[in-house]
């Protein structure tokens, strides 16, 4: 069950006048998501400056505050306005974006096509590399900054929380994994790495597919500025993994890289930092997915994910090596 706010047609009769849409005239509750309210809403009719459909996602957000939302809220705006496939949001009458709906944040958004491709294939990894590559050059000139708020600064403030309520093993792994993180981050390497608008949450289930054609992305609510290549393992740490192991699987990850660096290519410093930074990719959302199942928040609607899945790629990334980045010039 993911709506955890109920709405009607005939809540938001008057309620849509505010948008350029016409009259709402379908609305459907979806099922899958655990954070936020989401329906399928259908309209009367698109709008001519942005998406043209009548289709949409109309978002409730149930944990996120009004305050905490226009940087990603507009990154989707920036991205969809420069033809990276990502739900376009539609200002109301007003210019707005974010509006409130029964006291809470929420946003209309254009809905894409397809479904997510959660076995994926070499071939769905090259469009999510090549994807990936065109968004962040995108995102290059985003005008709003917000560190990704789940990035160093969080790892070093939560991991003392957590490790406490772990085994002797499991704290051992994450305090040293938390210092090994710091020293890295302190480097010239680190340092020279190309920053940026980053996604921070590209999983399998957060892009739609229609056959082999990536046909968009979406889940923007873990966006802010970091590496572009800590983006890039996060992504391959989801997208080529072996399920059950933890380990890589050579053809997917050398098609999402291939796509990628033919988009984007790869500097030097990038090389030496992508066995650290797939170490920080895994260490990430182990330590969330701790955090979430031993220090649940009361007011949050979550349901936790499974850490041990995060713990074993890990302990992969740190004992064996993963393939290397390309490292051939592109003409
Ligand atoms: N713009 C969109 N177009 C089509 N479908 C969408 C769109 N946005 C969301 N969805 C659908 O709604 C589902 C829930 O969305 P989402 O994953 O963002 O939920 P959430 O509760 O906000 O986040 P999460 O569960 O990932 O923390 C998605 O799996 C997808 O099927
Ligand atoms: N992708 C995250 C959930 C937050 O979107 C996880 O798998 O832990």
């Amino acid at each position: 069950m993911a709506v955890f706010t109920a709405v009607s047609l005939d809540d938001l009769h008057q309620w849509i006048k505010q948008f350029p849409l016409g009259q709402a005239v379908g609305l459907e509750g979806i099922s899958s998501g655990i954070d936020n309210s989401n329906f399928f809403l259908n309209t009367q009719h698109g709008t001519q400056s942005g998406p043209q459909s009548g289709h949409y996602v109309l978002t409730i957000f149930e944990n996120l505050r009004f305050d905490q939302l226009p940087f990603y809220v507009n990154l989707m705006r920036h991205l969809a306005g420069r033809g990276i496939p990502v739900p376009a949001p539609v200002p109301n009458n007003d210019g707005e974006l974010i509006v409130s709906l029964h006291g809470k944040p929420a946003i209309i958004v254009s809905r894409l096509n397809g479904s997510s491709q959660l076995a994926p294939q070499p071939v769905h990894c090259a469009e999510v590399g090549r994807m990936l590559a065109r968004m962040h050059l995108a995102a290059q000139d985003f005008a709003l900054q917000q560190p990704n708020l789940r990035g160093i600064d969080w790892w070093t403030a939560t991991a003392p929380e957590v490790a406490p309520l772990l085994s002797e093993a499991e704290a051992t792994l994450l305090r040293d994994e938390v210092a090994f993180q710091a020293t890295f981050a302190a480097s010239a390497t680190y340092a020279n790495l190309t920053r940026g608008p980053v996604h921070a949450d590209l999983f399998r289930n957060n892009v739609m597919f229609e056959g082999e054609r990536l046909s968009g992305c979406f889940d923007f609510y873990f966006a802010g500025i970091d590496t572009w290549l800590y983006d890039v393992a996060v992504t391959v740490n989801d997208w080529c993994v072996d399920l059950a192991t933890g380990e890589l699987d050579e053809a997917r990850v050398r098609a999402l890289l291939d796509a990628y660096h033919a988009v984007r290519p790869f500097t030097d410093d990038e090389r030496d930092a992508w066995q650290p930074l797939l170490r920080a990719g895994a260490l990430r959302f182990w330590l969330s997915r701790l955090y979430d199942l031993h220090l649940p928040r009361a007011a949050e609607l979550l349901t936790p994910h499974d850490p041990t899945h995060f713990e074993r790629i890990l302990r992969e990334r740190i004992a064996h090596p993963a393939p290397g980045l390309p490292t051939t010039v592109i003409t």
